[in-house]
């Protein structure tokens, strides 16, 4: 019994000092990865706002976006909180009463101010970028289009936020940024890998985007747009095909089919039943169509509807025209186009017009069947089994899916293999695809040309590391401490 007191005395293991290294041991290890773990953990988040009004051919919107404010120039971070869609027709069709096109944002401006926190305000940047619309006002009349551009001014400015100005942006702009917005919103930019060209239709204009590789891009330096975003170079090909929007070129088409003087005129891409009297100056009301108008436009004409899906599909073709190509190829118009790339994102009427036919996955040849059977279907029909859809779009549906169909084989060149590269997309992970957000991206400056510096391990990695490093000198502790204790016992033994 004596002896093996004495050995339990003599035993380290059994020692009160081991017993304290041992619970010291285990709390500088608890403590060690709670501090890691916690060093780490985001501060209560701080989020930061921008605003940018969309003022487009047809219409009006102010997107409000939001992010983190100390992740900034992560991709992917920010997001749209807010759409507002302001009532009324677009800016530009204010030209009769420039002052209206400001109030007519006072709705809208008023609730951005209620979905930014009132301590943003102040520090919270707001654009407008106006579109095809007024650069067909601008053709028209610069004085009015600056009267329009002052009303929106100082409706902007008497808002709490921070203005940074209200401009008419280009068609490459129009392109580049709807480029960036849908790589960025699909995390493909810090990537570096494959990106997805952009198709944009608007009313007034149409904008096609995609990254190129450099061969043959010296051909056409105005389609040309170069970036360096996290590390990597994009060039990007991009035209904006004014006049090319789905409004325009309806007009277009009908004024190719009117003839002045004519009482009615029978039109293909109208569904059978369909019949509205017009004024032929409403046809010609446009710079788009200014050729062959002709001098004596106060008459009016029934517009008939003959839904013919092929037919009308051959009076879109006569819209693009073919001067010839000075380049080694073309789209149409004579302008230069590479070979297309894709993926492709299809949006704004691209989407709203596939959408409502059903039309986002199907072949080109399901699409071509599907258009005739639409555009063949009588007037009242489409009107019975559509009861809530606003009867000015109801109405175009049966042109406006022909145009798509014609624009994207006839004018781009997509074939039946290269059709189901197009996604037909209106949001991407809840934020509209549009021009806007890479417009905001770009002046806020918030993605930069090199990838930032991160860490060589991401944070789970760090803690998980260090866990099994400390694990590993505690377990080498414990065993140089138990081999001290065999010897002790043999010590006592001989004793
Ligand atoms: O880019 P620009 O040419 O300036 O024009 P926009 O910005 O005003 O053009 P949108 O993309 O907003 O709309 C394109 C067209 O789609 C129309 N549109 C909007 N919603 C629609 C819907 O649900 N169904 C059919 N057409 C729609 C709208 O009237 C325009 O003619
Ligand atoms: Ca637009």
């Amino acid at each position: 019994m004596a002896e093996q007191r004495e050995m339990k005395e003599k035993n380290p293991w059994h020692s009160a000092v081991v017993i304290l290294i041992t619970v010291l041991g285990i709390t500088a290890i608890v403590a060690l990865v709670t501090t890691a773990v916690l060093q780490n953990k985001p501060l209560l988040q701080k989020y930061k706002y921008g605003i940018v009004l969309d003022a487009g051919s047809s219409h009006t919107a102010v997107y409000i976006y939001e992010w983190p404010a100390e992740k900034e120039n992560d991709t992917g971070r920010v997001h749209q909180k807010h759409i507002c869609k302001v009532l009324g027709p677009g800016i530009s069709s204010y030209s009769h009463s420039p002052e209206l096109a400001g109030e007519s944002l006072r709705t809208c401006m008023k609730q951005a101010e209620r979905f930014v926190p009132i301590r943003r305000h102040r520090e919270t940047p707001l654009y407008l970028g106006a579109t095809a619309g007024m650069r067909l006002l601008s053709m028209e009349n610069q004085n009015v289009c600056d009267q329009v551009l002052g009303s929106v001014e100082k409706v902007l400015r008497s808002t709490p936020f921070s203005y940074q100005g209200a401009r008419i942006i280009s068609g490459q702009e129009e392109g580049a940024f709807g480029w960036i917005t849908i790589n960025y919103l699909d995390d493909r930019l810090k990537q570096g890998s494959g990106t997805t060209g952009a198709l944009d239709l608007g009313g007034a204009s149409t904008q096609i985007t995609f990254a190129t590789n450099q061969e043959g891009m010296g051909e056409s330096a105005e389609n040309t747009v170069t970036f360096r975003l996290y590390g990597n170079d994009y060039i990007l090909y991009t035209h904006s095909f004014l006049c090319y929007g789905k409004d325009q070129a309806l007009k277009k088409t009908l004024a190719q089919q009117a003839q002045v003087g004519n009482s009615s005129v029978l039109d293909p891409c109208f569904n059978e039943g369909y019949s509205v009297d017009r004024n032929y100056s409403s046809v010609y009301s446009s710079p788009c169509i200014m050729a062959g108008k002709p001098l004596e436009t106060g008459y009016s004409f029934t517009h008939i509807g003959k839904g013919d899906a092929s037919q009308c599909q051959q009076a879109i073709r006569r819209i693009f025209t073919n001067p010839g190509c000075n380049f080694s190829r073309c789209s149409f118009n004579g302008v230069y186009q590479p070979p297309i790339q894709g993926p492709f994102g299809a949006f704004s009427a691209f989407y709203f017009v596939m959408n409502f036919l059903n039309l986002t996955s199907d072949s080109l040849e399901g699409t071509r069947e599907k258009m005739e059977r639409y555009c063949s279907t009588p007037w009242h029909q489409i009107k019975q089994q559509h009861p809530g859809v606003k009867e000015k779009y109801l109405a175009e549906y049966c042109f406006s899916g022909n145009y798509i169909l014609s624009l994207l084989t006839d004018g781009y060149k997509f074939t039946s293999e290269t059709w189901s590269t197009i996604t037909f997309i209106k949001k991407i992970s809840g934020s509209d695809a549009g021009w806007t957000l890479g417009y905001m991206l770009n002046l806020t400056n918030m993605i930069p040309a090199e990838a930032p510096d991160s860490p060589p391990l991401p944070h789970a990695g760090y803690v998980t590391l260090l866990l099994f490093i400390s694990l590993v000198i505690f377990v080498i502790f414990l065993f140089s401490v138990k081999s001290l204790w065999p010897r002790c016992t043999t010590q006592t033994q001989i004793i």
